[in-house]
């Protein structure tokens, strides 16, 4: 479980986390949505200790990320928003192997985090391939394989439709949706909220570093065509 408690970041002088006090539950899936410069990203990277609080707290699994960092990033995997930049070996293989490899785990259990997280992906025949020469979809579904490999309660996805083409972004949905049906919480970060939409639990707004508004989708549909809030396409409204 993720929690936040009157949690509040600044840059500078500028406030852009302002008192968000959230629970997120174990296998739930969330989509935050709000508009750019909303402060969506910064409060997912509270999430496994990548931003640290101004005040407040972050607790995982009923442990301050404070007093356990370790614990907070093999809870909550992070899957960024640019996948190139995530990769730290050359090939897809090793690439997703390099989480559990730190983890110390025996080679065997390695070779089955790897193969399974792969599966999970549908990439298992892409495994020796180089990872600079993946597709952007590609990249997108071996940045996810690298998190699933970790065995994460809670999966962070930021933008993870973005660049994507139609089939590359029904496959992350496909992948999605096998994970959600496993038990993995996922927490998606996105403009593209219609993607989503007929999946998730919960829907977050954030504005201006505040929760706007938080509910079922059906419940934040009402309320956002209520609300003079350009965030959304009209047609997932109506
Ligand atoms: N490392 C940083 N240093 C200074 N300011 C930052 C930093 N990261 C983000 N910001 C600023 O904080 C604000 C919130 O940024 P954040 O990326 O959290 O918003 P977001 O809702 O995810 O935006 P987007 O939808 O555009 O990705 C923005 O004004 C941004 O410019």
């Amino acid at each position: 479980m993720i929690e936040t408690i009157a949690l509040q970041h600044s840059y500078d002088e500028t406030t852009v986390i302002d008192g968000i006090s959230l629970t997120i539950d174990d296998g739930e899936w969330v989509v935050i949505i709000g508009a750019n410069g909303s402060g969506k990203t910064t409060l997912v990277r509270h999430f496994n200790g990548l931003c640290t609080p101004d005040s407040g707290s972050v607790i995982i699994n009923g442990t301050p990320v404070s007093a356990n960092l370790l614990a907070a990033r093999t809870a909550v995997g992070m899957v960024f928003q640019t996948p190139r930049d995530q990769f730290v070996a050359a090939t897809v293989e090793a690439d997703v192997a390099f989480g559990p490899e730190n983890l110390g785990l025996s080679h065997a259990d390695i070779e089955t985090r790897v193969s399974d997280a792969l599966a999970t992906v549908g990439l298992s025949e892409c495994r020796h391939a180089r990872t600079s020469e993946l597709s952007g979809g590609e990249r997108a579904r071996v940045a996810i394989a690298g998190v699933l490999a970790m065995r994460p309660d809670h999966i962070v996805l930021d933008e993870p439709f973005a660049g994507l083409d139609l089939s590359a972004r029904a496959s992350i949905q496909d992948r999605l949706r096998t994970l959600a049906a496993n038990g993995t919480g996922l927490i998606t970060v996105t403009h593209d909220l219609e993607a989503v939409i007929n999946d998730v639990d919960r829907i977050i707004v954030i504005q201006e570093g505040q929760i706007a508004y938080e509910g079922s989708p059906t419940s934040a549909c009402q309320w956002l065509s209520t609300h003079s809030v350009d965030i959304v396409s009209p047609s997932i409204l109506s």
